[in-house]
């Protein structure tokens, strides 16, 4: 019996790891074996652990958390260092996104299919409320309502039953991507065509829940074949399995023409219009490109992958070693590991950001400012440019970060253009912004001046205020901005650990 002296009992710990009492002689030597490789193991861990920590506090190894609403471009923006790191590893998930490009296509013809409808029925309601037999109650009522002139022909309902097909490519691809019994299946399971008030601000698409996936999940294992990985040279076209009977494209492919015409009808444009329905605003927008999408044997490129949509779950970690110049007078170049980790940024994921914030070199933190006249898909009552500024005032004050350097990213620029050229008025959902011209230049600087006042207001501590407009759908221009952030972060972090003057 093995007892505690301190106490004068029984040490359950000791008795739990003492040998049992008849261990034969091979038995004990097979236990001293165990024991002596979980220490070698353990051992191994702590030394990389330490390892770890020495080349973290050298400045060898550098974090960046990429924080924002959901839809602000964090995934994007992590796509952006793969293919700044390695275009070859990029290419190879080309098979997978395929997948991803088809499922939004889908996703965007359910929302026109939708808006239909939600139109169709609203007509025929308004029909029932105009029919001669109802008496009329006040003069309002005898005038046609809003959208009266728009009209539904037979064409059309028989384009959408011929489209109706697709939904169930939509339920067989999610179903491939989030296997029944994991996280993501409840979270992204599809609702029925049903009708929904439309709120008078653009709103959500489609009413059905948003394809995600859990970062850890190794879906993109699920569209691709598996390629021996001896070969380092292959074509893309080589990963998708083109002979599979239950391949999405096919049905996709038949669809094709009925797509187009639905896409292309000035009458359906008009009806999406006046529910407020901008597609071409919204991520995983394939339809001006419907021909090649759809097309047989068809393999997304770079920047169809940049513009791809798949909501993040959970929280993941991507290393990347990138090569640069040693600091004058060291002289050569010096590997750094930059960890990347994105995270989900819908309201209810935020939760698990805060973990992460203890040892992070840099935020990049992202505001898509084209989205000051849309609301959370999580919440419709709430703007989503008032969420970015709260989270942003929320990033800035924490004291946890206070000599965090923080980057602020003003996203989706492309997209603020298009709405002001359109002719949406920024002042209609930001009052404070006043007669100021409706043009992209005099809207970017104002919400830059804002963010950088709060920025100053709640840090802290000084620091110092890192922004830039960014489109992160553009590879081209993203890259110089990403080489432009690692240098501030190296150079910051040179001078926190007093190497740089
Ligand atoms: N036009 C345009 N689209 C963008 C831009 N940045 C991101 N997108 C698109 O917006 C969609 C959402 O981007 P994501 O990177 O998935 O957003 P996220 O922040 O990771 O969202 P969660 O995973 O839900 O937190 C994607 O389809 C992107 O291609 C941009 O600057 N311009
Ligand atoms: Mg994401």
């Amino acid at each position: 019996m093995v007892l505690n002296p301190k106490a004068g009992r029984e040490d359950p710990l000791a008795l739990i790891t003492a040998p049992p009492a008849n261990e034969t002689d091979e038995q004990r030597r097979e236990r001293v074996y165990l024991e002596a490789e979980a220490k070698r193991v353990s051992d191994a861990i702590d030394s990389e652990l330490q390892q770890e920590k020495a080349a973290y506090h050298r400045g060898d190894i550098i974090k960046v958390l990429l924080l924002g609403q959901s839809e602000s471009g964090k995934s994007t923006t992590l796509k952006n260092f793969q293919l700044l790191n390695s275009s070859k590893a990029f290419k190879a998930e080309r098979a997978s996104w395929r997948a991803v490009v088809l499922l939004n296509v889908v996703r965007s013809i359910r929302t026109i299919l939708e808006a239909i409808t939600e139109f169709h029925d609203a007509q025929n309601s308004q029909a029932a409320s105009f029919a001669p037999s109802r008496p009329t109650t006040s003069p309002s009522s005898s005038s046609p309502p809003a959208g009266s002139w728009l009209r539904l022909t037979p064409e059309h309902l028989k384009l959408k039953l011929r489209l109706l097909p697709l939904l169930q490519v939509e339920e067989s691809l999610i179903r491939k991507l989030t296997p029944p019994g994991s996280p993501e299946f409840a979270a992204t399971h599809l609702s029925q065509i049903t009708n929904i008030p439309s709120p008078m601000v653009s709103r959500p698409s489609a009413k059905g829940k948003e394809v995600a996936v859990n970062s850890q999940f190794a879906w993109k294992g699920v569209f691709s074949k598996i390629i021996p990985s001896s070969r380092d040279s292959f074509d893309s076209a080589d990963l998708v399995n083109w002979e599979d009977p239950e391949d999405p494209g096919r049905i996709i492919f038949a669809c094709s023409e009925d797509m187009i015409k639905l896409w292309r009808d000035p009458m359906i444009r008009k009806i999406l219009n006046h529910q407020h329905i901008r597609l071409q605003d919204e991520g995983g927008f394939f339809l001006d490109d419907l021909e090649r999408v759809t097309s047989p044997r068809y393999i997304p490129s770079n920047d169809d992958i940049l513009r791809a949509r798949l909501k993040t779950l959970g929280v993941s970690e991507h290393r990347f070693k990138f090569k640069e110049e040693s600091p004058i007078g060291f002289g050569g170049t010096i590997t750094r590991e930059w960890r990347v980790y994105d995270v989900g940024g819908q309201r209810s994921l935020r939760a698990a950001w805060a973990p992460y914030f203890d040892d992070v070199n840099c935020i990049l933190f992202l505001a898509p400012i084209s989205a000051f006249d849309q609301v959370l898909a999580e919440d419709l009552t709430v703007n989503r440019l008032e969420d970015s500024v709260l989270l942003w005032k929320s990033i800035c004050s924490n004291k946890l970060l206070a000599s965090t350097n923080v980057v602020l990213f003003l996203n989706k620029t492309d997209i603020l253009r298009a709405k002001l050229q359109s002719g949406i008025r920024f002042a209609d959902h930001l009052v404070s912004y006043g007669d100021r011209p409706n043009d992209y230049e005099n809207t970017s600087k104002y919400l830059q001046k804002k963010f950088a006042q709060i920025h100053q207001e709640k840090s802290p501590q000084k620091r110092q205020f890192f922004c830039h407009l960014t489109t992160v759908t553009d590879p081209k221009a993203t890259s110089m901005i990403l080489i432009d952030v690692q240098d501030t972060v190296v150079r910051k972090n040179l001078e926190q650990s007093h190497l740089v003057a």
